[in-house]
Order: C-alpha cells, then sequence, then structure tokens
C-alpha cells in the first residue's frame, strides 16, 4: 500500500470527549549552555527564510561556512551566565506560565481545556505538541504565540509551522490563531501594574526605556507592523503610567549582523543617557512574554555594565511578566475572549 501523504496523526481519538486545546507557543532555547547544544539550535533558528531575507543559497553558505563556526562558542558562553539548575530561563519560565494558566482555565471555564507548550525551535515542536494534543481528541485549538507585537520573524513563522502541520492531518481541529495581542487592554494593565509594583518595592529610577527585541529595518520598511505594535505598546504604557515622552524612552537590542536594524539601538542609548546624567535607569523588555537571554543577559548584564562604564550608577532591569497573576490574568481573558463561543469556554451563567 502506498504511504499516506497524511504523516501526522491518521485517526484522531475517538475515545475522548471533545476538548479545546491552547497550544502557547515560544522561540526555543538550547538544550544546555555548550556550543554543541546551542549549534543545532542556530541552525534551525536562523536557517528560518522567516527569520533571515536573504537569497537562500547565498544564505546557506554565510550560515554554514561563517556564522554557524562561530557564533555557538560566543552564544553558549552567554546563555552559561543565566543557566539555572532547571534549565534554561526561557523553558523553565514559559512551563510555569502554561502551568498557571491550565490551573486559572480549569477553574474558569466550564468544559475542558487543555493548555500545552511549543517551542517554534527545537523541541517540543508545534507539529509534536498538536499531533499529541490531536490524540487526546482536542477538536477545537487556540494558537496563543507569546508574542505581544506581531512580526513575520517571530509570529509569521508560528504560523507557518502550524499551516505545515495542519497540511499534513487528516482530520485537522478548529483552528484560531492570535496574531498579536500588543494593544490589548488587559496586557497593557498588566504591563503598568508589574512595573508599578516593582517600582513600589525598589523606588523610581530617573527615567524609564523600553527595550524592544529589534529586526531589521528592512522588513519594516516591506510591511512588517512591528515597528508600529511597539510604538503602539509604548504609547498606551505611557498613558497608562501617566508618563511623556521624556521619562519613557523606547530603544532596539539584540542587533546581529551589518545591516541597519530598528533605531535607535538599545547599547547606544544606554550609553547616552549615562553621559547626559541619568544616574538610575529603569529598563523594561514588554516584547518578552517571559524572561531569557535577551533579558537576562544582555540587558540585565551587559547593559547595564555599559551604562556603568559611561558614567551610570545602576541600570535596573524590571522582570518581564513571566507568570505573574497580573500575566495569568491578562492572556486568561485574552484566550477566554479568543475562544469565548467554543463550548468548553461558555461560562455556567451563560448557559
Ligand atoms: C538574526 C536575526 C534575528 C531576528 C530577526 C530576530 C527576531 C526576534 N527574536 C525574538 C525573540 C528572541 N530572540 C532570542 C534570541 C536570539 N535572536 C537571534 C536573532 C534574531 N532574532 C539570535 C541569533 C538569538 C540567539 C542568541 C544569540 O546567539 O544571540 C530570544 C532568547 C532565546 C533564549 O534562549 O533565551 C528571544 C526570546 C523576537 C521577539 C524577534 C522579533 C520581533
Ligand atoms: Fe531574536
Ligand atoms: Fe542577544
Amino acid at each position: 500500500m502506498p504511504r499516506s501523504h497524511y504523516t501526522g496523526l491518521a485517526r484522531p481519538s475517538y475515545d475522548h470527549p471533545a476538548q479545546a486545546g491552547v497550544l502557547l507557543v515560544n522561540l526555543g532555547t538550547p538544550d544546555a549552555p555548550t556550543a554543541r547544544s546551542v549549534r543545532p539550535y542556530l541552525a534551525e533558528f536562523l536557517g528560518d527564510p522567516r527569520v533571515i531575507e536573504y537569497p537562500r543559497w547565498l544564505w546557506w553558505l554565510i550560515l554554514h561556512g561563517v556564522i554557524l563556526r562561530i557564533r555557538p562558542a560566543r552564544s553558549a558562553h552567554a546563555y552559561a551566565r543565566i543557566w539555572t539548575p532547571e534549565g534554561s530561563p526561557l523553558r523553565v519560565e514559559s512551563e510555569k506560565l502554561a502551568a498557571a494558566l491550565q490551573t486559572a482555565l480549569g477553574t474558569a471555564v466550564r468544559g475542558s481545556v487543555r493548555v500545552a507548550l511549543a517551542m517554534r525551535y527545537g523541541a517540543p515542536s508545534v507539529r509534536t505538541q498538536i499531533e499529541q494534543m490531536q490524540r487526546e481528541g482536542v477538536r477545537r485549538l487556540l494558537v496563543l504565540p507569546l508574542y505581544p507585537q506581531y512580526s513575520g520573524t517571530s509570529t509569521g513563522s508560528v504560523i507557518d509551522a502550524v499551516a505545515d502541520t495542519f497540511k499534513q492531518l487528516r482530520w485537522p481541529p478548529e483552528l484560531r490563531i492570535v496574531n498579536d495581542y500588543h494593544a490589548d487592554a488587559g496586557h497593557i494593565d498588566a504591563l503598568a501594574r508589574s512595573i508599578e509594583r516593582w517600582w513600589s518595592a525598589h523606588g523610581r529610577g530617573d527615567k524609564l526605556l523600553l527595550s524592544f527585541h529589534g529586526i531589521p529595518q528592512r522588513y519594516v520598511d516591506a510591511g512588517d507592523p512591528y515597528l508600529h505594535h511597539c510604538q503602539g505598546t509604548a504609547q498606551r504604557l505611557r498613558e497608562r503610567l501617566g508618563l511623556n515622552a521624556t521619562q519613557l524612552e523606547v530603544s532596539f537590542q539584540s542587533r546581529v549582523g551589518r545591516e541597519a536594524w530598528l533605531q535607535p539601538y538599545t547599547d547606544a542609548t544606554v550609553r547616552r543617557l549615562a553621559g547626559e546624567g541619568i544616574r538610575r535607569l529603569d529598563v523594561a523588555c514588554p516584547g518578552f512574554a517571559v524572561d531569557c537571554l535577551e533579558t537576562l543577559e544582555e540587558i540585565a548584564m551587559q547593559n547595564h555594565d555599559m551604562f556603568v562604564a559611561a558614567g551610570g550608577e545602576s541600570l535596573r532591569y524590571i522582570p518581564a511578566l513571566n507568570d505573574s497573576e497580573e500575566q495569568i490574568a491578562s492572556l486568561g481573558a485574552l484566550i477566554r475572549r479568543h475562544a469565548h463561543d467554543w463550548p468548553e469556554f461558555l461560562s455556567d451563567e451563560a448557559t
């Protein structure tokens, strides 16, 4: 018999009662802070045409000929600085977030809702998790990429992975995908409350800098809404916190390569602010749902040291929302809103 094209699970479960599934998707992270583990992770990540828009063959030569020979060791060194006994912060925090959302949704809605976590690069993959959910009877699926601002390089790539998986399923579940939540009122409120909570514990610095992950300017010029979404989040947060454009500034971090990325760059900005006499600089990174290499190492360590070397007193990193009550409440509400008419999500009052 010819092998079926539908290599994904041929037989969804008929034994389990139908249920709804929520799939959280984050970027992914290496398994260990070693060059050996970082290499395949970077190969998959930087081999994604959504991330690097460059002629394929040319990029393949650069990636395999140069980048994957040098960067894994350098990145591994950075990961080693933030690694925890439980593993990579991005994985640990994402798993805690998924578990907390599972608990919160388990009591807030009437039917059976299963929350799972996938990584866009590495394991567990989007495909593995969707197939597993289907085996367990998930017939309605809401995908929530853990990126508040849409970019083709992040959210767009998650959509690709979901689409590739669905193409191989004989009987795909009903599907909804959250495109972005950069302006969601509950999310803005969660960010504002967590910053205010941090200020009441540690006092307020001289300025608040919001640092978002950068992308090449070229992608924005071609129509990626990412910059617009970052500015939208920042402006709403300014209004919610009662700050003006001088009290709350925006910058973009994590540039890779030589072409121009979104500006102003975070490293140049922290140096400038030190030079302008800012003593205590508070930095938050609202583009990251949970803490990771880019916040804990690049901001809280590297940029902190740059700020101090340029004459500042201290750069104080305000943690990501992670599995805080604010995050669970706002993402829980966002999920319920996107799935409000699914039978599993109807509350007792609504029936
Ligand atoms: C080179 C191109 C890159 C683009 C475009 C890009 C966009 C982008 N990334 C995130 C979120 C994260 N990126 C993280 C790490 C990371 N990012 C890149 C490159 C690009 N990112 C690299 C090479 C790395 C790996 C580390 C390194 O070698 O410097 C992480 C942290 C991962 C972790 O394990 O902790 C996150 C999260 C977004 C949201 C985004 C577009 C908006
Ligand atoms: Fe990145
Ligand atoms: Fe970085």
